[in-house]
């Protein structure tokens, strides 16, 4: 296993109630399975997933299990290596080599990773996806809003908490009035606000016509989340992810809608198992990068292509990056996110 770290700044950084994030680091991982040479991307973002430093030791750790078996037993080393990350404790080092098992594992089988996951969705070229307005007064949300729709978004995603519920409602009004009915508008508070305010916002949210808000209260609180269902915009939850397993979540009734990013959940593999457990359940999945590289993000698309009518996903974010690992393998136009249609992720890494 080969694991390279990588650091990459971000040339638009994401505003929210939670903080900005204006940076990533992480590790490439490259391993050699059934022939393939598969490629990963372990990207922690503290708060979400393991720190940096954790991540590289549970990687470490995996790689010793792994090029052990490797040169002492038949070479099928992936599996106890596997087990050496667990998705709860180390969520983006499991994504990583989960990530490259995937790719090699496709790339053997001859087919594009969203039909591996999934044969009968047939052929996917693209997903629709959401625009990602960060925090910004009422004037930039605005702009942000008009840029957005102008180059074909259907779905825009405004942060919201970072001010307050009055505040919010202005640029959510103002939004409003500048983009059509049909546009679909979501909000992501990001844990900003206390059950009061939560309700006081759903109330506000819901008379800008806003279809749901991601995350409202604290991560931990699965009770007032259900309470805050039914009351015109939908509840999604996300911070919750890494608080509690899904189950929990699916059982209390807490949510309408599911933000899955793969990088919380601890892989692509788990990713694309959650959002079915969630379909069963009637909980709608949306799909979400944590602002990533590109080897993460492609997989997070085709995690998203693997949903059948999927709705639009939080995957595009390629253009917040002032740089990237290899080519972007998904470009976003007119609102939807292409999907790779070669074997595996589709993502060529130059490691030279
Ligand atoms: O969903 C999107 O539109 C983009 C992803 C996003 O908002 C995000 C990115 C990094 C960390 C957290 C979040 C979030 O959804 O809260
Ligand atoms: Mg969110």
């Amino acid at each position: 296993m080969k694991i390279d770290p990588f650091a990459l700044e971000l040339a638009d950084p994401l505003a929210t109630a939670a903080g900005t994030i204006d940076a990533r680091e992480g590790f490439t991982v490259a391993y050699r399975h059934r022939g393939e040479r598969g490629v990963g991307e372990a990207t922690p973002l503290p708060g979400w997933t393991e720190s940096i430093e954790a991540c590289r030791e549970a990687l470490d750790r995996a790689a010793a299990v792994a090029d052990e078996d490797a040169s002492e037993r038949d070479g099928s080393g992936h599996g106890p290596a596997l087990l050496e990350l667990d998705a709860a404790e180390t969520p983006a080092a499991r994504h990583g080599f989960a990530t490259a098992l995937l790719d090699a594992d496709a790339r053997a089988d001859g087919v594009s990773l969203y039909q591996w996951f999934d044969a009968d969705v047939g052929s996917v070229s693209s997903v629709p996806v959401n625009a990602t307005i960060g925090d910004a007064p009422v004037a930039a949300t605005v702009e942000a809003a008009e840029e957005a729709i102008e180059s074909g978004f259907e779905a825009l995603k405004c942060k919201v908490g970072a001010r307050s519920v009055a505040a919010d409602g202005r640029r959510l009004r103002a939004v409003r009035e500048v983009v059509s009915e049909d546009v679909e508008l979501r909000v992501d508070a990001n844990a900003a606000y206390d059950r009061e305010t939560a309700r006081e916002a759903v109330e506000e949210f819901a008379s800008a016509g806003v279809s749901y808000v991601e995350q409202p209260l604290a991560a931990d609180d699965v009770a007032g989340h259900r309470e805050l269902r039914g009351r015109g915009v939908d509840i999604a939850l996300d911070e919750s992810l890494s608080e509690y397993v899904p189950q929990t979540i699916l059982d209390a009734d807490a949510a309408d809608v599911l933000i899955l990013k793969p990088m919380v959940v601890g892989g692509p593999d788990n990713a694309h198992a959650l959002a079915m457990r969630a379909r069963d359940h009637g909980v709608e999945p949306v799909v979400t990068t944590t602002v990533d590289a590109v080897i993460a993000r492609t997989a997070a698309v085709h995690v998203a292509a693997a949903i059948p009518a999927v709705r639009a996903c939080g995957l595009a974010t390629a253009d917040r990056l002032a740089e990237d690992l290899a080519p972007d393998s998904c470009p976003v136009a007119d609102g939807r996110i292409a999907v790779p249609q070669s074997s595996g992720l589709g993502v060529e890494v130059d490691y030279d």
